[in-house]
């Protein structure tokens, strides 16, 4: 087909240029043809003994070499722009690849004035935090730093015209697109720190998700911005990539590799001597009880396995940043405790991570802080007990009384009313909160309790006296802390 198109002269010349520069897979055939060419012209004028490289470098061929060179920008353009389309960002995000200072961005550049009205104190004090932080151009920084982050999805819903009730009529002509946008993710700003793994809580469509794909540079930021350990994840993204080990919310392997290959694979990536390699997967296998399918191919391991695959690739080579979607999603609780015990002992020192949860249990045990988002906003930050402390009921006080040779439906209410006098006493501000017939549950607020060591010691009093079977004393759990944040969503759902 190249010889046809190519019968010598002008003509042929321009088209080939033409041919070069549009069509990329035109260049390896054409290469082949014209070197050809020349070493056949050369047998024709039997002169191929002086054959040198200059005589390869016919017109042809320096239109192909110069068509190669301008088609490398050009494509790589293309490329990247299609990327970056992908994820939700602008096309000129291309130059923020290129520009040599775009990780020393003034603050003001990414100021973002849309500041949830449900703040409260502790999310505010981070926001100034994080700027206080990156003004300072602290030497040590933490080891995630978001500032101001804000993530809208273009959302097409099809209305029709003339339509009050938002129905559809389907009628050809009728149908028009509403285009607004969804905000994920508002202005969110937090720092991690070294040592620290953060819990980041919310119901489902929260944005926590979203937040993590912007992280790991999946999803562009429509405002704002995110440092891994002082590498700002737009333009230092190599480095950045370096440092960062991430376990999605879906499994992301290679279908037809095995797990101890994945894991081998992400080692040697992440740096460990090879003579280690072996030791350190194996030592992920064991933990995790999956020695038994190291050898199989991902697609045909369950579920439940392909997670724990997807945590050790994430943790393999100790990164100094670990970002974790929901990773004990499907575990048996001996491999969820060994993920738990391997959390706890990585994130110290100069290692941190971020862990999303729907187990208030993980999040209470592993993470020294969390945050509650709620609607793309972060609602609370802190401490689990300082949660608990602020937005907990306070105690929770509940009795069981000795049942003698009563039905349990049938309820004493001489011991009932004994009961309720003598919590009154303990506990002023007490409310009974559930009755049944041989049990009681009382709401104690936070600040009725001054000594926890004289409530026990009157409670254990209470038991011998009052003819209680037994009782338990406890504090608000980070259970009842999220469900009142979820129960405010509810309130004021879409
Ligand atoms: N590609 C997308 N296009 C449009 N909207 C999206 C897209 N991805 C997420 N969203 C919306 O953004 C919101 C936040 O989603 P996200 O997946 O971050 O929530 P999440 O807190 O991780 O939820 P889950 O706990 O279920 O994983 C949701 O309302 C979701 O519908």
């Amino acid at each position: 087909m190249i010889s046809l198109l190519m019968p010598g002269g002008r003509a042929a010349l321009a088209l080939h240029v033409v041919f070069s520069l549009l069509n990329t897979m035109y260049l390896p055939y054409a290469v082949v043809y014209f070197v050809d060419r020349v070493y056949l012209m050369c047998r024709v004028n039997l002169a191929c003994t002086n054959l040198t490289f200059a005589d390869y470098l016919t017109d042809e061929i320096i239109v192909m070499l110069v068509s190669s060179l301008l088609q490398i920008p050009i494509l790589m353009y293309v490329l990247l722009v299609l990327d970056i389309k992908k994820s939700g960002g602008r096309a000129s995000d291309v130059f923020k690849h290129f520009l040599p200072n775009s990780n020393n961005m003034t603050v003001e550049e990414v100021e973002n004035n849309d500041v949830g009205e449900h703040e409260d104190d502790d999310v505010r004090m981070e926001r100034q935090k994080v700027s206080d932080i990156l003004s300072n151009r602290s030497a040590d920084p933490p080891v995630v730093i978001v500032q101001n982050l804000r993530k809208e999805y273009q959302k097409v819903t099809r209305v029709c015209s003339g339509s009050t009730d938002g129905s559809c009529c389907c009628m050809k002509g009728d149908s028009d697109h509403d285009v607004h946008n969804k905000v994920a993710v508002h202005n969110l700003s937090l720092a991690v720190d070294a040592g620290e793994v953060f819990g980041l809580l919310g119901h489902n469509g929260a944005g926590k998700t979203t937040t993590m794909k912007i992280m790991i540079a999946e999803e562009a930021a429509t405002k704002g911005r995110v440092q891994i350990a002082g590498h700002n994840i737009t333009s230092n993204t190599a480095e950045a990539f370096q440092l960062m080990g991430y376990c999605p919310q879906h499994d992301a392997q290679w279908k037809n590799i095995t797990v101890r290959e994945h894991l081998e694979c992400y080692a040697a990536i992440r740096g460990v001597p090879p003579s280690d390699i072996d030791r350190v997967v194996d030592l992920y296998l064991a933990g995790l009880q999956i020695q038994e399918h190291a050898g199989k191919q991902s697609q045909h391991c369950s579920g439940g396995t392909r997670r724990k695959l997807s945590f050790a690739m994430a943790m393999v080579g100790s990164p100094s940043v670990v970002l974790m979607d929901e990773p004990s999603t499907g575990m048996d609780p001996r491999s969820k405790r060994f993920l738990w015990d391997t959390i706890l002992a990585s994130f110290q020192g100069s290692r941190g991570a971020i862990l999303t949860t729907h187990s208030m249990e993980e999040a209470d045990a592993l993470c020294s802080r969390v945050g509650i988002m709620v609607k793309g906003e972060l609602r609370c930050v802190g401490s689990t007990q300082h949660l608990k402390n602020l937005y907990g009921a306070g105690y929770t006080l509940e009795m069981k009384l000795r049942g003698g040779d009563r039905t349990p439906t049938t309820p004493s209410s001489d011991s009932h009313s004994d009961l309720k006098e003598f919590v009154a006493g303990l506990f002023p501000d007490a409310t009974l909160e559930e009755s049944f017939a041989d049990r009681l549950m009382f709401s104690v607020p936070q600040h009725a309790v001054t000594s926890l060591a004289k409530c026990f010691l009157q409670l254990e009093t209470a038991k011998t006296e009052l003819n209680v079977e037994e009782y338990s004393f406890s504090q608000t759990t980070l259970e009842q802390v999220f469900l009142k944040f979820a129960h405010y969503d509810e309130v004021n759902g879409d």
